[in-house]
């Protein structure tokens, strides 16, 4: 699958996006290693803290079914530049992504920016951390 089909991938799973309290629409879309789309739109709610990004929504569908090898992810908001990903989304992202997965921000204008793992989130907590090892 080519980059652009999975950013209107992305684009689909925007217009789920259950936001009356931003209005602003988040939307991802997930390619595996075996190939499988999953999509993911940011759900809010009125205790607005318990909000979901679109990026953790499309993950934790992934490895709810038990895909866990991600070969990219692509997210897309109406955003001037690239949607930039939340903290807690780059930290999510940082351990359930693969140093080898592509990550691919864009907007609805078409911007598209590729970024690491790395880039998104230098010096992250990690498992390895959390064992001392
Ligand atoms: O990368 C991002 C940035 C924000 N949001 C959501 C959270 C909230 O619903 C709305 C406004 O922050 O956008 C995402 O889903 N992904
Ligand atoms: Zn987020």
């Amino acid at each position: 699958m080519k980059i652009e089909e999975l950013i209107v991938e992305a684009k689909k799973a925007r217009e789920l996006a259950y936001v009356p309290y931003s209005t602003f629409k988040v939307g991802a879309a997930i390619l595996t290693k075996d190939g499988k789309v999953y999509h993911g739109c940011n759900i809010e709610n009125a205790a607005y803290s318990v909000t979901n990004c679109a990026e953790r929504t499309a993950l934790f569908k992934a490895y709810s079914e038990g895909d866990t090898k991600i070969a990219a992810i692509a997210v897309v908001a109406d955003t001037e530049r690239p949607v930039p990903p939340c903290g807690a989304c780059r930290q999510v992202m940082s351990e359930l992504c693969q140093k080898d997965t592509k990550i691919y921000l864009s907007n609805i204008k078409g911007d598209m920016q590729e970024i690491t793992l790395e880039e998104l989130l230098p010096g992250a907590f990690t498992p390895e951390d959390l064992h001392g090892k």
